[in-house]
């Protein structure tokens, strides 16, 4: 699908969509109670339609309603094949959760999950009993479980994701389990895990990320969730406010522990005129400024920092540029490809990004099917001269279905 963005002002107020990461937690979480249990305010994004899939494949009985999906306990075997779709977080979390059980189960995606790497998950299972097979590190991957305690040492340099499954898997089985982190990225993914964990009545010990220990059987309190408003998605429209208008998103905790809360830092550091109220955030249009930015541990707002430094006055540099290759696309040299398309003064180095703000231009890019783009791209053609046409706008329904018709709901045509 094509999808033609106006340069436009835009004034609106827009309720973040529920959060994708805290979703695909909660699945995993609603299965593990092995009871009957609810999310309220679900996400039904292309990624959570995945994990729903595998935790009904797994044997839950799912009951979907618009607002509250309710989990019960099915006495199924679990099916052979759990598909992932183009969820990296499915594909990295469930292998451990899936081991809990004794029958062997492949899980499989599609389009750019096949070249995700996979290779951080074998050793660290087969150090605790499971029997584990990839193709060459890549999907998919097979796993024969049980997964038993006992003591792994995880390399989290790629990808946080992983370490999240065995956090959520472990706590289940019989004993004590010590796990060595090497150097972790994306660390608030893991406070978000442990988080969540807490809230299903599940404690793990930690020492500065590094060293947890997960005593078992601790088993999972039932519960009825409610997932966060998304401040991933958040992230472009406050980004759309400050370069083109006014955007009040609501739905927001603002003590929340997701990573990409930190686009509240970058839009302070670029002068972004902000307000800041109980679960609802504003941003509003004025002069902003090049700013610096560590984005190491928060890697998905690399892309609507981007559209906010094209709308800077000088030179901005965000840093973690390394951690961008093995997403959705390979999203560092996504976002230079296709900015420069449209204008941009843009230049992509090993560990950074450096943009020199200016008046885009506009014109046609590509998605690459990895919705952050399709995302940064239409906020950044609200402030270009002729506007964006984006190709394959569609993927945007991996994490934010809604998206343009939240966007569309803020224009103001004069
Ligand atoms: O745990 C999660 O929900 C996620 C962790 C991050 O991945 P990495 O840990 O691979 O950086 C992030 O990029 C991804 O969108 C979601
Ligand atoms: C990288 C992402 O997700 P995942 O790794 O779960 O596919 C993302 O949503 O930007």
């Amino acid at each position: 699908m094509k999808k033609f963005i106006a340069p436009t002002q835009i004034n609106g107020i827009v309720a973040a969509p529920a959060s994708k990461s805290d979703m695909l937690r909660a699945a995993a979480a609603a299965y593990l109670t092995g009871k009957t249990c609810e999310i309220v305010h679900p996400s039904f994004c292309d990624d959570a339609k995945a994990a729903l899939g595998i935790v009904s494949a797994l044997g839950t009985q799912l009951d979907l309603r618009s607002d509250n999906i309710l989990f019960s306990p099915g006495n199924l075997k679990p099916e052979p094949v759990l598909d992932c779709g183009e969820s990296g977080l499915c594909i990295r979390m469930f292998p451990s959760i899936a081991a809990l059980r004794p029958e062997t189960m492949t899980l499989t995606g599609r389009g750019s999950l096949i070249s995700r790497p996979l290779d951080m998950i074998v050793q660290p299972l087969r150090e605790l009993g499971v029997v584990c097979q990839t193709n060459n590190g890549f999907a998919p991957i097979t796993v024969t479980g049980p997964l038993q305690a006992g003591k792994a040492v995880v390399d989290a340099s790629v990808t946080s994701q992983f370490l999240t499954g065995l956090l959520m898997a472990l706590p289940l089985c019989q004993g004590t389990s010590e796990i060595i982190v090497k150097n972790l990225k994306s660390t608030p993914y893991i406070a978000m895990t442990l988080h969540l964990l807490e809230q299903f009545g599940i404690l793990v010990e930690h020492e500065q990320y590094e060293h947890f220990l997960i005593h078992g059987p601790q088993p999972y309190h039932p519960l009825s969730y409610s997932v966060e408003g998304d401040w991933s998605g958040a992230a472009f429209l406050l980004v759309a406010g400050a370069i083109a208008g006014n955007v009040s998103v609501t739905n927001l905790k603002l003590d929340s522990l997701q990573a990409d809360r930190a686009i509240l830092d970058a839009l302070a550091r670029c002068g972004a005129d902000l307000t800041l109220e109980e679960s609802r955030v504003s941003a509003h249009q004025g002069t902003l400024y090049g700013f610096e930015f560590d984005a190491v541990d928060c890697p998905d707002l690399f892309p609507p920092l981007v559209a906010l430094a094209c709308a800077c006055k000088g030179k901005t540099v965000i840093y973690g540029a390394q951690r961008l290759k093995v997403k959705e696309s390979d999203r560092g040299i996504a976002l230079l490809t296709e900015f420069r398309k449209i204008g941009a003064n843009i230049a992509l180095y090993p560990d950074r990004m450096e943009i020199s703000g200016s008046e885009l231009d506009g014109g046609n890019v590509h998605a690459y099917n990895d919705h952050r783009i399709a995302m940064a791209c239409a906020i950044a053609a609200l402030r270009s001269r002729k506007g964006v046409t984006i190709e394959g706008a569609e993927c945007v329904a991996k994490s934010y279905p809604q998206f343009y018709e939240d966007l569309q709901s803020t224009a103001v045509y004069t």
